[in-house]
């Protein structure tokens, strides 16, 4: 099964909480047809599920903190290896949300052909985030919630970034421009 996914291109998309990965992800999709796979989402799938475990995600989500590293790897790896046969290549959005979630997909599933860095001011998050919290019906986009995800995001998730700067593969995307030359 995770053969079928061995050689697959792979490229992480990172940013902080409302940088606007997914919006980045979907310009990529048209322009490259890969397939968009956002960590968020398919958890989110699992909660609006209804099951046992989905109701532990919620808590947590809610709280502004990280899943399990295995609950969200293996959730990533399973929808990859659905999409195997018709995909030129993964988008993986969210993820790695630390250098240990990065090390871990490299493991078990392959190393990124590139690390999308989708960058912008925490001011500009806050406000996005605060704007998308009116409609998202997200628990999460609500400002005690969103001060911890940044945190979060700053001090687990940037190194990320540097981490992957030392192989030379960060591309950095302003939230409103991406590069023609990806
Ligand atoms: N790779 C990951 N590891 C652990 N938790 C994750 C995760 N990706 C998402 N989550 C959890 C914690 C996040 O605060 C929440 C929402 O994720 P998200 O949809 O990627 O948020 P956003 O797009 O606002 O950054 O889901
Ligand atoms: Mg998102």
């Amino acid at each position: 099964m995770a053969d079928k996914i061995k050689d697959a291109k792979i490229i992480f998309v990172v940013g902080g909480p409302g940088s606007g990965k997914g919006t980045q992800c979907e310009k990529v999709v048209a322009k490259y047809g890969y397939t968009h796979l956002s960590s968020g989402d398919l958890l989110r799938a699992e909660v609006a599920s209804g099951s046992e475990r989905g109701k532990q995600l919620q808590a947590i989500m809610q709280k502004g903190e990280l899943v399990p590293l295995d609950t969200v790897l293996d959730m990533i790896k399973d929808a990859m290896i659905a999409k195997a046969d018709v995909s030129k290549g993964f988008l993986i959005d969210g993820y790695p949300r630390e250098v240990k979630q990065g090390e871990e997909f490299e493991k078990k599933i392959g190393a990124p052909a590139l690390l999308l860095y989708v960058d912008a001011k925490s001011e500009t998050m806050v406000k996005r985030l605060m704007k998308r919290g009116e409609t998202s019906g997200r628990a999460d986009d609500n400002e005690e919630t969103i001060k911890k995800r940044l945190d979060l995001y700053y001090k687990a998730t940037e190194p990320v970034i540097t981490f992957y700067e030392g192989r030379g593969i960060v591309r950095k995307v302003h939230y409103a421009t991406l590069g023609s030359d990806l």
